[in-house]
């Protein structure tokens, strides 16, 4: 194996005048890292002083690595990240190992003997890594070694301040790990036993000789390099061995038959043995494991039926990663012809991102029993009677990675009897390794099952804002894909409503409708190009309600008022001037304007925007000669005849093995391998992707003739030469 190198690399080990803490210092030091060598040189009860930390300096040195003594306590943490910062300008591993014993038993113990233990471990720690976290996040990369000890972890005769001390680094390191696991710093815990100033005259004298740091310290040094993927982990290690030690949970019994029994001290005693047992027991790797499995435990004997139905939540996670952030782009109209929405479909982008309306999707939990569960008796909600009627959605916490997994709560706040209808207001908070990232709520309309007696309003329900009555600031058109719907049921909603023309006249629609989530993406996307620098992070919160269908296909317009950090807005149809979102805004943290005169009113591309041939000719051609390479593995002649309302208007023929077009302009009758015909706007939507040649071909779009395996390839060509 190659050599484990710190090059490049500052290391700030605090305590590291002798034991433990020089033999990591002089690893690394060994190794190319430059080493802050601190230690305030008092014995083992933290009195005295000396300067063991120039000697470790002069040993780095001696051989030909980089050093810097620091004798500042840790308690002041700062000054000694200054040190790393001043002499070497970065710090990247703190190793927090400086500590001091004040052994007593429990009952002799002072409170300055409690006090200087906690501040020395427990204080020192948490004030030398705050004064690196700044420096680790922003550089997106940091290593933290906290010390604890195994009379931290079991307990210890005459330890009471120093295990309490010992046990807090753990919770400190657990804690860390989950704030630093998105800027790639890692924080763990050694429990080291070894020979030092600490166990000199405790540990037995063969022991002693035995137990050397030098045994201990590559096993920290592997835990501080930059190949380490572990966090929060605790790491026992002596005698050139080293294990993991982890926390476990029995299974755990129920101590009542159903929610209305009583838990009583005897029913306790009686399922004591269930309690204790841990023979199943797991491993709980983080906190929102403990949530979910309680709730869990809850569920299995709910009596659900007879839950209050204002209270009664469902727990659910949701994983998701670029594949899922791309799909809900497509879903929404991102599109690779507008050179602003790569960040948003090409997950190697060096701005990849989501688009904030996502978000909404961990809470959109289509199998959730609440909506059904809240309905009075005699009612009833599924696929065949809900609308999307209003959606909400507030950014609590930074905006979210790329990838990641939720922890949702949802719950129905409360059922509205709207005469005919019914409306349930459904909450979820999305939680994040046990932080609240993000809270949504939607309306769901629930037709003809009004009438119940409920209440009309509730004053949960995040209401709706109208638009100013102005001409509004900013308007942003864009037709929706033939396919649009079944585009965007790849990110989850699989109401049949959407795609079975079935299900759709059932509900009395024309033909299956759009998502109305799918439309609240387009329109947000235009809000956000519009009025905040195309950066999702700028979001806030969203709110709309959808006020009619849209069908696939048809054109949404986004007209937008500006009003200080908020964005009013709704959206109507083209083809029949129908407001299809209303009561709609999207509040900001910062407003970033486009720079449009206003009102401006951009086009944004569009699959099926009316064909612009001879740019896109111009594209393709570009992209031909930028890949030679791909366009000679394809090879063969390519003709393709544009029609517009049934009439070859242009044609085109290309000799892929050339990259030359062969012959572009008025139709002319020629022998090719592929003929393609092609209606107004579906080239545009195959080049976009949204539009795959074979379902064109099926949908009876493309005529082709010829050699149609040919004619398939020409889309990964177009996406992979074209700079569309
Ligand atoms: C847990 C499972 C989660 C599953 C989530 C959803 C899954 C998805 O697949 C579903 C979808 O995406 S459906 C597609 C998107 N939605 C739509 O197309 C609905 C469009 N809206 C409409 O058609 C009408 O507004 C309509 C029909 C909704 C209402 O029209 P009308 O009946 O004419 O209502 P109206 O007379 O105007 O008003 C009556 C009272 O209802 C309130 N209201 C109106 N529209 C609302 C809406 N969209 N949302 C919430 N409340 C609404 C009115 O304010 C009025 O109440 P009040 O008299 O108290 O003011």
């Amino acid at each position: 194996m190659d050599q484990l190198r710190f090059d490049g690399r500052v290391a700030v080990v605090t305590g590291a005048g002798g034991g433990l803490g020089k033999a990591y210092a002089l690893l690394l030091g060994s190794r190319g890292a430059k080493v802050v060598v601190n230690d305030l040189g008092s014995a083992r009860d933290g009195v005295g002083k000396s300067n063991f930390a120039d000697a470790v300096v002069k040993e780095i040195k001696d051989k030909g690595g980089e050093a810097v003594a620091d004798y500042n306590s840790v308690v002041e943490g700062e000054k000694i990240i200054k040190t790393a910062l001043d002499n070497f300008g970065r710090v990247d591993i703190l190793i927090n190992n400086a500590g001091i014993l004040r052994d007593k038993s429990f009952q002799k113990m002072s409170d300055q003997d409690w006090d200087l233990v906690h501040a020395v471990h427990l204080k020192g720690a948490f004030k030398t890594t705050q004064a690196a976290w700044e420096t680790f996040k922003k550089q997106k990369f940091g290593r933290v070694i906290m010390t604890s000890s195994n009379a931290g972890l079991h307990g210890n005769f005459g330890q009471a301040n120093y295990s309490a001390a010992k046990m807090g680094l753990v919770g400190l390191a657990s804690t860390l790990a989950i704030e630093g696991a998105k800027y790639n710093i890692k924080v763990n815990t050694i429990v080291p036993t070894a020979a030092s100033r600490l166990t000199q005259d405790i540990l037995p004298p063969d022991m002693f000789q035995a137990m050397k740091p030098e045994l201990i310290a590559p096993v920290v040094a592997y835990m501080c390099h930059e190949s380490f993927e572990d966090s929060g982990v605790i790491i026992d290690s002596t005698l050139g061995f080293a294990v993991k030690t982890h926390l476990v949970r029995s299974h755990g019994a129920p101590l009542r038959k159903k929610p209305s029994d009583a838990v009583t001290i005897e029913s306790v005693k009686e399922k004591w043995a269930d309690v204790v047992n841990m023979k199943d027991a797991t491993h709980i790797s983080k906190i929102a494991d403990v949530t979910v499995t309680l709730v869990g435990k809850l569920q299995e004997f709910e009596d659900r039926s007879k839950l209050d139905k204002d209270r009664e939540s469902y727990w659910t996670t949701y994983k998701y990663n670029s594949k899922d952030l791309v799909c809900y782009a497509l879903g929404v109209g991102a599109s690779v012809v507008n050179e602003s929405d790569l960040k948003f479909l090409y997950e190697s982008h060096e701005n990849f991102t989501a688009l904030p309306s996502f978000f909404i999707l961990p809470g959109m939990v289509m199998d959730s029993p609440v909506v059904g569960q809240a309905m009075p008796p005699g009612k009833y909600a599924n696929f065949t009677n809900i609308l999307h009627g209003e959606q909400y959605i507030e950014f609590v916490d930074d905006f979210p990675g790329t990838e990641g997994e939720f922890t949702i709560r949802n719950y129905v706040v409360d059922l509205l009897d709207k005469g005919s209808s019914a409306v349930a207001i459904v909450n979820s908070e999305v939680f994040q390794g046990g932080r609240l990232v993000l809270r949504t709520q939607q309306h769901i309309f629930v037709v003809g099952q009004g009438g119940f007696g409920g209440p009309r309003a509730c004053d949960r329900a995040v209401p709706v804002q109208p638009a100013p009555k102005r001409p509004p600031d900013a308007l942003v058109s864009q037709r929706t894909a033939e396919d649009q719907a079944a585009l965007y049921r790849l990110s989850g909603d699989l109401n049949p409503l959407h795609i079975d023309p079935n299900v759709a006249t059932a509900s009395g629609h024309p033909k299956p409708i759009l998502h109305g989530l799918a439309s609240l993406g387009f329109s947000a996307r235009h809000v956000l190009a519009k009025f905040a620098g195309n950066d999702p992070a700028n979001f806030k919160a969203i709110k709309a309600r959808f006020t009619k269908p849209v069908l696939p296909g048809q054109t949404l317009i986004t007209e937008m008022w500006l009003e200080g950090k908020r964005v009013y807005f709704q959206t109507k149809l083209k083809e029949t001037g129908n407001f299809v979102i209303t009561g709609a805004y999207v509040d900001l943290k910062n407003v970033v304007q486009d720079g449009a005169s206003s009102p401006s009113t951009q086009k944004l591309a569009s699959p099926s925007s009316n064909l612009k041939s001879d740019s896109l000719f111009a594209k393709i051609e570009d992209g031909i000669k930028s890949n030679p390479e791909k366009a000679k593995s394809v090879g063969g002649v390519f003709l393709y005849n544009i029609t517009e309302n049934g009439k070859t208007v242009k044609q085109w023929t290309l000799d892929l093995k050339s990259g030359m077009t062969v012959y572009q302009g008025e139709p002319k009758s020629g022998k090719a391998d592929t003929t393609m015909t092609v209606g107004d706007g579906d080239l545009m939507e195959i080049a976009a992707g949204t539009l795959s040649p074979q379902v064109a071909y099926l949908k009876g779009k493309i005529k082709i003739s010829g050699n149609i395996m040919l004619a398939q390839k020409l889309g990964p060509l177009l996406k992979s030469g074209a700079k569309l």
